[in-house]
This record gives structure tokens, C-alpha cells and sequence, in this order.
């Protein structure tokens, strides 16, 4: 290692790895689909890096100072770290090789499972949209630095000319983001085996510099999120233990610790009191050090571009911000925030975009560019002026646009009232709903979406094509709705749903039809191994031009006498899977949203539906990593989906649904929904959530769901009335709602009638026993 700092400037932490035109993931699934041999893919993926480094490097990035990062990844960054390190589980170890490593196929093994032999679980990774895979670390999982892919993808790029930066997971957050191994004794916690894993991290850096790598980069995440660290005793000195015993390695590169997604606060002291050479701080969300001098001696990313968003920085700002750096600091670097794995590739693309939206956002070509502005800034303010300039002027004409705020949204968010966030007393409700719905107990139902066949995304795409005319294809529609009703009639299930054929993806379908969002065509972002969304993009204030729901939902009703659900997203999913803007509080955004919904729900009532379902999958996906920022988050995400449904009358059923994560820390948020029923995931953890719903008291219905929607596994009738048979045990049955875990959008119709048949008949079942009063009530 030489003294000699390299003069780097600028730097991204991370860039989207799915390729431009999502080679990547094509290629991945042609390998998984039987199409394509191993090598093909390989030389896909490859492909995808040359581009990558090449397109870097013409954005500004230069080839020889590790400003360029090597941070690809085939399906995610922990699932290749647990590799690198011999973390495979016993259940794969047929997967790897005698030399250590793992091939493709294996490694798509290990994430996707096989048989019985279930995959690593999947969880989301911060607080953001991606999911990584957990690795399982048990007392003696064997770590040994095993398999070099990583290496051997730094070589390749300085095959090709570009002397790189490899990004890998740092080994705290390895470990804090890892649960314990199947059979491991009560109580393990994967952090206690940090000594061990350092050997092969040791052994990573060795071969990393003998492959020729100056900086490689750890990213410690966890150490900016409370829920990550929680319980874990002497935090700090086993950060300052562990990159002791790397700074150590002799002839080792230059290590850039990064520190994204938020402020490792009070962990920062013992990461810089480290012999690291480097540190990335998120300056987005989080601050300044309040003592600069940790920086002393540091190379510093300071993270002033937002890794998270699509806008334009105001480069002014962080320009500012980076300057504050300089005085402690032995080199200030230009950065992102964090990855830029979280928005798409390059918003020039999006030709059918609006012009003007266009000058104001920034995909993550264009943050690269912004980066090497701010690098050349630190140099010399000057030479970059116009880019300055032209910066602050896209932050002041998306101020003054039309649309982007709309006083009649301000001035209905003003007037509002505590009135507009409550309902009656849920007894008054539910005597009122139980007059108007006449429901069994136990009454079943679905979560919304049936499947979404072949035919029904060849009819979307015909007409998105132009090539089937509206009429056409409303026609179509209203025939699979005809479908769908016959089906849940001849199951017997109490509330009809239509069905959802109408809707290419549940957030998107409202933001196409609501003022204040755009939809990209090529906005692509990784949600995890090879799935990607396209998340619209929400610019303005928020008005509904038009009911949205309400045609769809009248004409079920003109089909059934039974009661219809109507389907709605909910205000916090609608933001949390959607790019939002960043000029105003999300509350703010939320409530807005809350207010065009509120408006559907009336119309929803006004036509005659009188159950509504809100649908807030993501409800904790926002859930702030500091637990000090959880009550405002809740206080604004529970208020919005108030002021949503609170207009409903008594008689009408304001259903909510989750999914898609643990919800017991939350449960007295989701008691403040106030819905008359809410929906959860459950099937798969056996009905754990139960007991966090008896122990806080929720006393208004509840549907945990008895049927895992995620495999094409038919839950026999009497599994399904085995869960129903817990269910009543923990809750007052005539509580208890009898549905799927979730929509079954995925899922083929052999298995979903045959699943449904059964859960109908477990219903019946278990009702039949309940005793007399409460099957009367
Ligand atoms: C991810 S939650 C999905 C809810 C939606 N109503 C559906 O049934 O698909
Ligand atoms: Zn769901």
C-alpha cells in the first residue's frame, strides 16, 4: 500500500445491476427457465458489468482510481457475501464446489430453493423497496473465505482497463441481518460468531490485494438502524474490535467503510477511531458528524446526492455540505447517499414523459453526473458554474410548475377537522354492518386479485398496443368479471370480490389514473434477484379527475346479491411503492392522497358497495430506522388511512389488508387503522401474529390468513380448519374473517378454485362448532 492517497473526486456507492435493458434479469431467468446453458449466462452477465464500468467511466467516472465500483451482484449482495464466506447452509452444501466456489446455478439454488429444500427467507433490506436474503448462521457454520466471484470480477473489469472499487457487505452487518441457524441453541445470536467470520474476511482483503485492488469498500448499514442493533451488548467495541483486525491485515487495500441509509450516530467514533483510510457518510439522511474531528486523516464520501430519490439534487446545498467536510477531513469525495441500486438507469429515456417533469429528475446516470460536478466543484467552484446554475434552475421551475401545487388541495388539506379521522364507535358500526351485510359467522372471503391469467395480460397488452379498442377490451373485462363472480358463487364464499383483471399492478393502476403522477416506460428498479418494478413517479399535488374503482365495482354488484368488496391501495403504499416528492413532508403527500381516495370511497358507498377494502401492504415498509422517528411515522401513515375511510358511513365495512412483513411491533397502529376488519398474512408462520392481536386487545374482526397464496401447495380442508380451530382459541370468534394470505394475482386457477373449495368447507367446518350464541351473532 502506498502513502500516496489516489486522487479520486467523485464516487457512486452502487449502481442498478439489472442492466439497462434488464440483460440481466433476462438472462438469469433464460438460465433458471432451461433456456440458456451456464457460460451463456455468465457471458450475459458480464456483458451487463462491461456496460456498466464503460457507462461509468463516460459519465465522468475515471478508470484508474477506484472512483468506479464493482458492486455487482447475479441476485443480491448478502446471498454473494454469505457465499464469499462459506455461509452456504447444510442443506446446500452440495451446491459448492471442491475449490469453494458456487456456480450459477447453484447460487440460484440457494436463493430460489429446491423441493423441499426451502430457500434462504427474504426480507427487505432497510427502509427501502429491495429484499435480500437472510443468511442462516448457526454455532458452527464453517466460515473460510470459499468462493472468489467477487475477485473475479474486479480482475475481469482490469482486464478490460478499469481498475475498480469492490463493494462488499461488511461483516457486522453480515451478521446483524443474519438469524440464527436452524437447531441452534436457545438464545444464539449470529453477531457472537464475528471473531470467526473475520478470518475469511481477512483472507477476502488478502486476495483482493493481490488481485491489484487499492480501495475496496464494506458496507455496515446496520449500523444506522436501531432494530438491526437492538439487544446487541457492546455494539461498539466490537465494531472498533473487528475493523481493528482488518486494518491489520498486512498489504491489505485501502477499506472505505460506508455507512448508508441513515446516521450510525454514536458508532461512527469507533469505526473512525479505526486505522480504516476511508469513510462514506449518507448526508441525506444523515447529519454531519457534531465532531468533525473523528474525520481527521479520513478520505470522506460525503453522501450529498440522494441514492433513494429520482430528483435533481440542488447541487448548490451539497455542495455546502461537502465544504463543511474540508477542514478535518485529509479529502473530501463527491457522493451518493447510498447505492444507486434503488432508482433506474437513465431518465433521458423517458421520451414520453413531459418534458418539463423530465428537467427535474435525476435517474442514476444522471446522479453520476451530478457527483462529478460536485467532485470538480470541491476543485475549483469556477469551472463548474454552469451546472450550478442550471441546477438551481430546475429546483425553481419545478416550484413555480403548474400542478405542483394545486391550491384547491391546499386549502381542503387546511380546513380539514379532527371529524374527517373519525368514526363512529365500532359497537355502532357493527351492529349497523351486521344489519346491511346479514353475514354468517366465520364469513369467508378473498383478498381481491384472482388470477391474473395469460389471456387477461395478452388483452392488457393488445390494448396498451392500440391494437384492441377500449370498448373491446372493457368487454373482455366485464366478461372475466362475470367469470370471477359465477366462481365465488359456486364456492359459497360470503363477499365477492371482482377480481382486480383490470389492474397491471395495484399502486400503479391508481397513480395512472390520479393526478400529480407519471409512469416511466423504462424506470425499472431491482425489488429483489431478478423481480423489478417500474414505480410511478409522484410529482404534484394529488387530485382525482374521475372515480377510478367505481364502474368495476357497480357492475359486480349487478351480477351478485351477494355483498361486493371494493379494492382500493392504501395512501402509505400507494407513497412507499411510488418515487415521491421531496419539496414537502411525506404526510403531507400521504394526506393528499388519503383525500382522492376518501372521495372513491363515497362514490364506492353513493353506487351501493358496502364493504370497502383499503389495502396497506406496506404499512411498515416506511417504518423509520430510528426507533426515535417511529411515533410521527405512525401518527402521519395511520392518520392518512383515517382520513381515507373515515368518511364512510356505519354501515359500510371499511376492510384493511397486510402483508409482506412481521407485523406484531406495529399491531397498535394497525389497531389505530380502525378498520372493522383487517386482513393479515399469517399462514406461513403458523398463525404467530395471533398472539400479538389477543395480547393487544384488538376487539374489531380479523382474517389471518389460512391459505399461503406464495407456492401452488392446495392447504387441505383440514389444515385450514385446524388454523381457523387456533384462531378462535386466541380471539372471539365471531371476531374471526376466513381468507387467503393475500391476493391471488400469481396463482393458477386449478390450484385457487381447489384451495378455495377447501377453505369455504374448513369455514363451515369449524362454524358448525362454534358455540350456538356465537354462531347466532
Ligand atoms: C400485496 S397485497 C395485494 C392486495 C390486492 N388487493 C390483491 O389481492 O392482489
Ligand atoms: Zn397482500
Amino acid at each position: 500500500m502506498t502513502e500516496q492517497l489516489p486522487a479520486w473526486t467523485a464516487t457512486v456507492l452502487g449502481y442498478p445491476r439489472t442492466g439497462a435493458d434488464r440483460e440481466a434479469k433476462k438472462a438469469l431467468e433464460a438460465l433458471w427457465a432451461g433456456r440458456a446453458d451456464l457460460a451463456s449466462t455468465e457471458r450475459a452477465l458480464a456483458g451487463v458489468r462491461a456496460a456498466t464500468v464503460r457507462r461509468l467511466n463516460s459519465l465522468g467516472l475515471p478508470a484508474h482510481d477506484a472512483s468506479i465500483p464493482s458492486a455487482f451482484s447475479a441476485y443480491d449482495q448478502v446471498l454473494d457475501a454469505a457465499v464469499a464466506v462459506g455461509a452456504v447452509p447444510p442443506r446446500f452444501a452440495d451446491v459448492v464446489g471442491e475449490d469453494g466456489r458456487v456456480d450459477l446455478a447453484g447460487y440460484s439454488t440457494i436463493a430460489r430453493g429446491r423441493g423441499a429444500d426451502a430457500p434462504l427467507e427474504m426480507t427487505k433490506w432497510f427502509d427501502t423497496n429491495y429484499h435480500y436474503l437472510v443468511p442462516e448462521i448457526g454455532p458452527g457454520t464453517a466460515f473460510r473465505f470459499a468462493d472468489d466471484r467477487g475477485v473475479r470480477e474486479f480482475s475481469e473489469a482490469l482486464a478490460d482497463g478499469f481498475l475498480t472499487r469492490p463493494v462488499v457487505v461488511g461483516p457486522v452487518t453480515f451478521l446483524l441481518l443474519a438469524k440464527a441457524a436452524g437447531g441452534s441453541p436457545e438464545g444464539f445470536a449470529p453477531i457472537s460468531r464475528l471473531d470467526d467470520l473475520l478470518g475469511a474476511y481477512e483472507d477476502l482483503l488478502t486476495a483482493y490485494a493481490a488481485a491489484g485492488a487499492e480501495w475496496v469498500q464494506l458496507d455496515e448499514p446496520a449500523l444506522v438502524s436501531d432494530s438491526a442493533t437492538a439487544g446487541v451488548e457492546g455494539l461498539a467495541g466490537l465494531v472498533r474490535a473487528a475493523y481493528d483486525r482488518l486494518a491489520a491485515v498486512e498489504g491489505r487495500p485501502r477499506l472505505l467503510v460506508a455507512t448508508p441509509y441513515g446516521d450510525p450516530g454514536e458508532l461512527l467514533e469507533p469505526l473512525a477511531a479505526t486505522a480504516v483510510e476511508g469513510l462514506a457518510l449518507d448526508l441525506v439522511r444523515g447529519d454531519v458528524p457534531a465532531r468533525p474531528e473523528l474525520l481527521t486523516g479520513k478520505t470522506v464520501v460525503g453522501g450529498v446526492v440522494d441514492g433513494h430519490n429520482v430528483w435533481r439534487a440542488d447541487l448548490v446545498a451539497a455542495l455546502a455540505r461537502l465544504r463543511t467536510l474540508e477542514g478535518p477531513a485529509a479529502r473530501v469525495v463527491a457522493g451518493t447517499s447510498t447505492s444507486l441500486l434503488h432508482v433506474p438507469h437513465d431518465v433521458t429515456r423517458e421520451t414520453a414523459l413531459d418534458e418539463r417533469l423530465r428537467g427535474w429528475l435525476a435517474f442514476a446516470d444522471q446522479k453520476v453526473s451530478e457527483v462529478v460536478v460536485l467532485g470538480r466543484a470541491l476543485g475549483d467552484a469556477a469551472a463548474v458554474r454552469e451546472e450550478l446554475s442550471a441546477s438551481a434552475r430546475a429546483r425553481a421551475d419545478r416550484t413555480g410548475a403548474p400542478g405542483v401545487v394545486r391550491p384547491e388541495v391546499r386549502e381542503r388539506l387546511a380546513a380539514l377537522t379532527p371529524e374527517a379521522f373519525h368514526r363512529s364507535d365500532y359497537a355502532v358500526r357493527r351492529l349497523a354492518q351486521e344489519e346491511a351485510l346479514g353475514l354468517p359467522a366465520l364469513p369467508t372471503t378473498t383478498i381481491g386479485s384472482f388470477p391474473q391469467t395469460a389471456e387477461i395480460r395478452r388483452a392488457r397488452a393488445a390494448w396498451t398496443r392500440g391494437d384492441l379498442d377500449q370498448g373491446a377490451y372493457e368487454e373482455f373485462l366485464r366478461a372475466e368479471i362475470d367469470r370471477v363472480v359465477a366462481l365465488q358463487e359456486e364456492l359459497g364464499l360470503d363477499v365477492v370480490v371482482h377480481g382486480e383483471p383490470e389492474r397491471n399492478d395495484m399502486v400503479q393502476y391508481f397513480a395512472e389514473q390520479l393526478d400529480g403522477f407519471a409512469v416511466t416506460a423504462h424506470g425499472w428498479v431491482q425489488s429483489y434477484g431478478s423481480r423489478c418494478v417500474r414505480p410511478p413517479i409522484l410529482w404534484g399535488d394529488v387530485v382525482r379527475p374521475a372515480p377510478i374503482t367505481v364502474p368495476w365495482s357497480t357492475y359486480t354488484a349487478s351480477r351478485t346479491p351477494k355483498p361486493v368488496k371494493g379494492m382500493l391501495t392504501g395512501p402509505v403504499t400507494i407513497l412507499a411503492w411510488s418515487f415521491v416528492r421531496d419539496d414537502q413532508p411525506l404526510g403531507d403527500t400521504a394526506r393528499q392522497v388519503a383525500l382522492a381516495l376518501r372521495d372513491e370511497v363515497a362514490d364506492l358507498e353513493a353506487a351501493g358497495i358496502g364493504v370497502v377494502q383499503v389495502d396497506e401492504p406496506a404499512l411498515r415498509e416506511l417504518l423509520p430506522l430510528r426507533t426515535g422517528d417511529q411515533p410521527a411515522y405512525l401518527d402521519w401513515s395511520v392518520g392518512s388511512f383515517r382520513l381515507a375511510t373515515a368518511g364512510a358511513g356505519d354501515a359500510t365495512q371499511i376492510h384493511t389488508h397486510l402483508c409482506y412483513s412481521e407485523f406484531g411491533e406495529v399491531i397498535d397502529a394497525i389497531d389505530g387503522l380502525d378498520a372493522d376488519v383487517t386482513s393479515i398474512e399469517a399462514a406461513r408462520s403458523r398463525m404467530e401474529v395471533l398472539d400479538d392481536i389477543a395480547r393487544a386487545g384488538f376487539a374489531r374482526g380479523i382474517g389471518p390468513g389460512v391459505y399461503d397464496i406464495h407456492s401452488p401447495r392446495v392447504p387441505s380442508t383440514e389444515e385450514i380448519a385446524g388454523l381457523l380451530r387456533a384462531a378462535v382459541a386466541s380471539v372471539p370468534a365471531r371476531q374471526v374473517w376466513v381468507n387467503p394470505d393475500c391476493g391471488l394475482k400469481t396463482r393458477g386457477y386449478a390450484e385457487t378454485t381447489e384451495s378455495l373449495r377447501n377453505l369455504v368447507e374448513a369455514a363451515r367446518t369449524v362454524r358448525a362448532e362454534l358455540p350456538v350464541p356465537a354462531a347466532a351473532s
